[in-house]
């Protein structure tokens, strides 16, 4: 095995694949054995983890290595995709979300998906954000409608520039508000969780730098799983870090641990940039 450091003795124990390190918080997402294959081929191979919650999960690794693919299992997104097929259990509150009696459309309200370039619909600031809390019947009344607007704009760092604009297109917003638009409509329905697919590739420095303040922000009442292709975003942001190689997880651990002292000779490898 290729490891570095001091720590083989516990390799012993957990080995590649593991996850290396004492939980900062309780797990609020348990993945086992997940496999994941487009027709024949199989993009993620037999992964193991346990995401946690009220924290930040960085998912990591070269183009390629699966990332999107397992962010996608965790709320079931592989199922619009057509040849793909999940195999494994993935359980949240102890419920298997990979069993056929789980509805993905009520999944999705709660594990929130947030994507690369901004998508919100081509529908007012307002009903972006009551769209999905009115067809998912949360709210008794347009004053509550109201209310989980604001709220969810005031989670979203979005509601003083917005909040005399309400009835104006969201695409009319910046990239960066966009983003913050979209998270705001992730937050409405009441997630526990929130993927995020590179939420930051398509903006500039100044909006990546205010999405990161909120993922940071957000992090105290949510469980979150961002795929970065930065390094310096995952250790910015994250208090966890999943590496991915060729489709096999091959190390996790607290953010700090995986990029202060990996523990797998890849990982060090692929955070000092020798290969990726
Ligand atoms: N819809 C699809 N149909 C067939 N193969 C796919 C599909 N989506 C992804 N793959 C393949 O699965 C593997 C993993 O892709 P995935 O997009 O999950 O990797 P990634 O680590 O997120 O990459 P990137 O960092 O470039 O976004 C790749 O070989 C990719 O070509």
């Amino acid at each position: 095995m290729d490891t570095v450091g001091p720590a083989k003795a516990d390799l012993a124990l957990t080995g590649e694949g593991a996850d290396n390190t004492q939980a900062l918080t309780y797990p609020r997402i348990d993945c086992k054995n997940v496999s994941v294959y487009y027709d024949d081929k199989q993009a993620v191979f037999d992964v193991s983890l346990a995401i946690h919650d009220r924290a930040v999960t960085a998912l990591i690794g070269p183009s390629g290595c699966g990332k999107s693919t397992f962010l996608r299992c965790l709320n079931r997104m592989n199922d619009t995709i057509e040849g793909a097929k999940v195999t494994g259990d993935i359980f949240m509150e102890g419920e298997n979300i990979n069993s056929p009696d789980v509805d993905p459309v009520l999944l999705r309200s709660r594990v929130g998906m947030v994507f690369q370039k901004p998508n919100p619909f081509p529908k007012s600031i307002y009903d972006n954000i009551a769209y999905g809390p009115r067809i998912h019947g949360m709210v008794d009344g347009r004053d509550d409608l109201d209310a989980v607007v604001e709220k969810s704009l005031r989670r979203a760092g979005l509601w003083d520039e917005v909040k005399d604009r309400l009835t104006q297109p969201g695409t009319s917003l910046s990239g960066g508000q966009q983003q913050r638009l979209c998270i705001a409509r992730a937050i409405a329905v009441r997630p526990e969780v929130i993927l995020m697919d590179e939420p930051c590739s398509a903006l500039d420095p100044i909006a990546t730098a205010r999405i990161e303040e909120l993922i940071d922000e957000l992090r105290k009442r949510y469980c979150i799983v961002i795929v970065t292709h930065s390094m310096q975003q995952a250790a910015r942001v994250s208090q966890r870090t999943a590496f991915f190689h060729l489709g096999n997880l091959v190390e996790m651990g607290d953010t700090d641990q995986i990029f202060t002292n990996p523990r797998v000779r890849r990982t060090e490898d692929y955070i000092t940039g020798r290969f990726g």
